[in-house]
């Protein structure tokens, strides 16, 4: 017996290193004046460092509900949901949202007063990220660069530039915060193919170069093909 159990441990591959966000019997409810919708079943999940991870599903399945639980946008109305092993509603939704994880929102939420640059390094300063030796706005400008836009476009005010453009500016946003884990809702929907790639490659990056935890959610069969792990969510229940 302990010969057996010995052999099988020696040839057993490495563990996988500990979840830092992990899902509890999560279920979310939405309480309307007439009826009561049930989005999210009794999810368990754990997603893991140095992994894209994207999520499918049909519309109106609750992928952006989901997304808005595990960024702390909202707590769950069953389950828990834990960063590092601690449940966020104890390390506070606000302290994890600032500090631990960012979020690319499907309609940007832009700071539309500002150009591009100031809203990147704005959530720089907010979130407390390190100016380096060339400062916050060096970094900032390399960012949008590599996303396409030069320093032109990057002092132009966000509602000045397109659709596309704004949405640029929204991921660089969450990519200039150094954070464990990044959130994007449908991020390239609004952009051309060459454009979409790159924010597909920075993604893989992040997981792969620096070991971030990148969660997506979309309805593009070409992005999820170039994620790690791809999630469906259907009547309520993720399924890998
Ligand atoms: N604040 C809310 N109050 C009540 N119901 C809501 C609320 N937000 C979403 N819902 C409902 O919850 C369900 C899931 O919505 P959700 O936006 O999470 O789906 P989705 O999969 O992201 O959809 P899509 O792919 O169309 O963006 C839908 O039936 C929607 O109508």
């Amino acid at each position: 017996m302990t010969a057996t159990m010995t052999t099988a441990t020696s040839t057993a591959t490495a563990p996988e290193p500990p979840p830092v966000l992990r899902l509890d019997g999560v279920s979310h409810t939405y309480i309307g004046q007439r009826r009561r919708t049930t989005v999210l079943k009794n999810i368990d999940y754990s997603f893991r460092r140095g992994t894209f991870y994207t999520v499918l599903g049909p519309s109106g399945s609750g992928k952006t509900t989901l997304l808005s639980l595990a960024s702390g946008l909202d707590a769950p109305t069953r389950g828990t949901i834990s960063f590092n092993g601690q449940d966020l509603t104890k390390l506070g939704l606000g302290r994890y949202r600032n500090k631990h994880s960012a979020t690319i929102f499907q309609h940007y939420n832009l700071l539309t007063y500002m150009t591009a640059l100031q809203n990147v390094t704005t959530a720089m300063e907010i979130t407390g990220v390190k100016p380096g030796s060339g400062g916050r706005r060096a970094r900032a400008l390399e960012l949008l660069e590599r996303v396409g836009l030069d320093k032109h476009m990057a002092t132009r005010n966000v509602m000045r530039l397109s659709g596309g453009q704004q949405q640029r500016v929204a991921i660089t946003r969450a990519l200039a915060c150094d954070v464990d884990i990044l959130f994007a809702d449908e991020p390239t929907g609004n952009l051309d193919e060459d454009t979409a790639q790159g924010i597909i490659d920075t993604f893989r990056e992040l997981a792969h170069e620096q070991d971030k935890c990148v969660v997506v959610v979309t309805h593009s069969q070409r992005l999820a093909s170039q994620s790690d792990r791809v999630l469906t969510l259907r009547k309520g229940k993720l399924t890998e």
